[in-house]
């Protein structure tokens, strides 16, 4: 389907309406809202997504008298067992204040245990019982009936599930509201079985009642570059080809698979990290402005320069493996699956034709960091001969420790002059003293019970993006690609450095270490 397609199904049905801003006649809707989280005995569901509801309710998002949260899975558990599971993440540790504790026993209390199969008829309409019996008693009456179901679940059930909603439990308000599903990631293992999950869910429901979540698009400094490139003329002029030399987005991670290397080995760094976090990311970093905030602006922009990716070339890939990841017993001994990659993304348009992207994940390496490398080009005409200069960097931390800064040439302070590379910093923790960033799941949840698919991926652009790593994945799948051994805690294989230096053009400054500032 076409992207434009969206826009003549957002003209209408106005009940689908996604519109950005937060102040949307959605973000006021008001009767019961049934927030079912179907995996609800699973890591993601105990670790990520009962703790964003809590956050959600302690800022007021989720009205006692409206809300009603759900867990279903097949474990047979009763509604304490649950509550008694998931306390542990909610409280941040034993110095949590009697308000806190108050208030996590509050939205536990919202809490109902559901236990059922993914495919029967008989745990659906239990749940469907469950939810009516709570739209009946929250002055749904008054108002419309939402029900957000979230699938905190592996893939392969996916498409019963969503049977099973579609058939026995949908909101049958006559007075309006909606039924809308999130979807984790991933979405496939590869373009086809990702166009056959998109087509068996898009059966059941409306590309605007689904919500692809990426978790990145939550983060505070992911979201924060639109505003940096489109809200300072700053940027504007320099974000291009004649100025910029390379843009490096990075995702490193200081331990490795832990407990999933069985679901991990089936999929790879690449599938894991990069064709979704660091390809989203690199969509908001090199797309064009969007005709407005509205998500279908957006995610056209997003999809074009998608698009606009050129094949990935074999010399432009460096895959490693840790040394001891086949060490975990659900891994197989022979596994070449990459823990490691880099690969650089050439953009066909004129705004980049020339400039390299590089992409690069890794786990068990030497910290624990992801951050977006812009790298200036050198100087024309450079006065100061005495000295190389080096080059102007801007660097956006994603995490941890949210920053931005610029690396600048400065007069080294002092009688003679002399240049020295210093730096303009924004960090968070200082600039924004004693404001909390919400968690990437807490904004994205909550996006989704406003109705905004801003943050959300969208079907085309989900086959774009693996139109872009299929063939290499198939390779790799193939044993045509060799995973580099690499040992844990460095920087993973030394290919990957060369790579940059020799492919991309990437100039260090070996002197330059960034230091946050202190409070
Ligand atoms: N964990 C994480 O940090 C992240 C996870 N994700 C994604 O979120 C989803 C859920 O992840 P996670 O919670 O880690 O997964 P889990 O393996 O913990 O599975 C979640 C629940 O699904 C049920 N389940 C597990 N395996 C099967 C199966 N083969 N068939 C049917 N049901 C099964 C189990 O519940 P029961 O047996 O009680 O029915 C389990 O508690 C996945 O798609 C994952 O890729 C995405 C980002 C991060
Ligand atoms: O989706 C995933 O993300 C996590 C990293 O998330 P972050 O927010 O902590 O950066 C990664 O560990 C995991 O392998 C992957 O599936």
């Amino acid at each position: 389907m076409k992207s434009s397609e969206w826009h003549v199904e957002r003209r209408q049905s106005s009940k689908f309406e996604s519109p950005s801003s937060r102040d949307s006649e959605n973000a006021h809707e008001t009767g019961s809202l049934s927030i079912v989280i179907l995996g609800a005995s699973g890591d993601l569901a105990k670790k990520k997504t009962f703790p964003a509801l809590f956050h959600l309710y302690e800022q007021g998002f989720l009205p006692q008298n409206e809300v009603c949260i759900f867990g279903y899975a097949r474990t047979k558990i009763t509604d304490d067992e649950l509550k008694n599971r998931l306390r542990g993440y909610l409280v941040p540790g034993r110095d949590s204040s009697s308000e806190q504790l108050e208030n996590v026993s509050k939205f536990l209390h919202l809490i109902k245990y559901v236990s059922g199969s993914y495919d029967s008829k008989d745990g659906f309409c239990n749940l469907d019982k469950e939810i009516s019996e709570h739209e009946s008693l929250k002055s749904s009456a008054q108002g419309s009936s939402r029900r957000l179901f979230y699938l905190a679940l592996p893939p392969t059930v996916y498409q019963s599930v969503c049977k099973m909603i579609k058939t026995y439990c949908m909101n049958k308000s006559d007075l309006g509201g909606w039924t809308r599903i999130i979807v984790e990631k991933p979405f496939g293992k590869d373009l086809e079985s990702a166009e056959q999950l998109s087509t068996q869910i898009g059966e059941l429901f409306e590309e605007p009642q689904i919500y692809r979540i990426d978790h990145y698009l939550g983060k505070e400094l992911v979201q924060n570059m639109l505003v940096l490139r489109f809200a300072n003329r700053l940027f504007m002029p320099q974000w291009n080809r004649d100025n910029i030399a390379n843009v490096q987005i990075v995702f490193r991670e200081d331990f490795g698979t832990e407990g999933r290397g069985g679901y991990f080995d089936q999929y790879g760094i690449i599938r894991d990290i990069i064709q979704n976090h660091l390809l989203q990311v690199f969509c908001l970093v090199a797309m064009e402005k969007p005709v407005s905030l509205k998500a279908e602006h957006i995610r056209d922009e997003k999809v074009k320069v998608l698009e606009s990716v050129l094949p990935i070339k074999d010399d432009e890939v460096v895959l490693g493996q840790y040394e001891g990841y086949r060490d975990d017993s659900t891994v197989p001994d022979h596994s070449n699956t990459p823990t490691f990659a880099t690969v650089i993304l050439r953009v066909n348009n004129e705004r980049w034709d020339g400039v390299p992207f590089i992409l690069k994940a890794g786990k068990a390496l030497s910290s624990r960091k992801a951050d977006i490398r812009v790298q200036f080009k050198d100087v024309p005409g450079d006065i100061f001969k005495c000295q190389k200069q080096e080059r102007n960097e801007f660097v956006i931390r994603l995490q941890p420790s949210e920053a931005m800064y610029m690396k600048l040439i400065v007069k080294k302070p002092g009688l003679d002059i002399e240049t020295v590379q210093s730096e303009l910093d924004l960090s968070y923790r200082q600039r924004y003293q004693g404001v909390t960033i919400p968690e990437a799941y807490e904004r994205l949840i909550l996006d989704t019970i406003r109705g905004d698919q801003q943050h959300f991926v969208r079907r085309d652009e989900l086959k774009a993006s693996w139109e872009i790593f299929t063939p290499l994945l198939h390779r790799i799948d193939k044993g045509e690609f060799k995973s580099i051994p690499y040992k844990p805690g460095t920087r993973g294989p030394a290919e990957a450095d060369k790579l940059l230096l020799e492919k991309a053009g990437y100039v260090q400054t070996p002197s330059y270490i960034w230091i946050p500032p202190t409070l």
